[in-house]
């Protein structure tokens, strides 16, 4: 579903800082250390990536939103009365009203950005734990890896690559996709300034040498401890199927490196319809 029925449909941004908002709803966190914890979930759209398995294909490579005013967001959260707000989307933290919403929930709420590590917000934001996704060089879309997301099978085959070839979009996409995903610095700012988690997504064994470079690089630039319980291994997968072939894989590298792995709760339970 492109956007939430929760949300005020309103197609024109009203006046005053206003964010596109894509769904907005409460269910549990079912990624990283606080899985398990009831959270409200606000999901803006729009993303300066576009991972080729994204699972908000409608706020990347379709973005969709109904426009809500940042007060109307804070009454949304206020009536579900969490103690949990996670912001994510999409990739929230290209919008600046992202900072202002931010800033009106944080002597009321624990917040979580769910954010892929691109950007630094202003100084003053309330952020209780930066859950940072860095993008892996296995996440660039290419004809072989076309968007998996809404209509895709998640199975890149030949069909797949003739409607990329057809399509442009993956391959508009590589290049750019592949310049951004990763700035060390701002990792580095990220993790010096909040506490964090470093949620990696992760397709296979190919990854790790990845993971671990990068990893290295922000322990040696950095000013403060990354320990390996706050490196987070995530398996890919939007369905349940999917999931089913690589959580195995995942959770033995895990092991093997010393790093913690996070299953995809909220997947297991509600596989993936909206709003969960
Ligand atoms: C949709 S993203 C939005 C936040 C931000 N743009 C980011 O990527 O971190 C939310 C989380 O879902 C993860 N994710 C997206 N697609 C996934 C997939 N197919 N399998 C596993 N995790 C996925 C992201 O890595 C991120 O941790
Ligand atoms: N239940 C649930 N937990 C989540 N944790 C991070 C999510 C996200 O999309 O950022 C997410 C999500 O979409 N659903
Ligand atoms: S960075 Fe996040 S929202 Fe953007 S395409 Fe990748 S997974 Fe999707
Ligand atoms: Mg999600």
């Amino acid at each position: 579903m492109p956007v939430s029925d929760e949300v005020d449909a309103s197609t024109t941004a009203p006046e005053g800082p206003a964010l596109p908002i894509n769904e907005l709803f409460a269910s549990l966190q079912g990624e990283g250390k606080l899985a398990g914890v009831p959270s409200t979930f606000v999901r803006t759209s729009g993303c300066n990536l576009r991972c080729w398995f994204c699972d908000s294909y409608h706020t990347s490579w379709e973005p969709t939103h109904a426009w809500m005013g940042v007060e109307d967001v804070v009454a949304a959260v206020d009536e579900r009365d969490p103690d949990h707000v996670v912001l994510t989307g999409g990739e929230p933290t290209i919008h600046e009203e992202s900072f202002e919403l931010l800033r009106r929930l944080g002597d009321d709420y624990h917040l979580t950005v769910e954010t892929n590590g691109t950007v630094v917000p202003p100084e003053d934001t309330p952020i209780d734990l930066a859950s940072i996704s860095p993008k892996l060089a296995t996440s660039t879309p290419t004809p072989d890896r076309p968007p998996a997301g809404a209509g895709g099978d998640g199975v890149a085959d030949a069909a797949d690559a003739e409607a990329a070839d057809a399509d442009p979009k993956a391959t508009d996409w590589t290049e750019r996709h592949e310049a951004n995903r990763i700035d060390v610095d701002a990792l580095v700012t990220l993790v010096e300034r909040y506490e964090s988690q470093l949620k990696f997504v992760v397709t296979g064994p190919e990854d790790m040498s990845e993971i671990t470079d990068l990893v290295e690089h922000v322990r040696d630039a950095a000013s403060v401890q990354i320990p390996d319980h706050e490196v987070l291994l995530m398996p890919e997968g939007q369905t349940r199927e999917q999931l089913a072939e690589t959580r195995t894989t995942v959770a033995e590298l895990a092991a093997e490196y010393g790093f913690r792995y996070t299953p995809r709760i909220h997947v297991d339970l509600w596989n993936d319809a909206p709003e969960t």
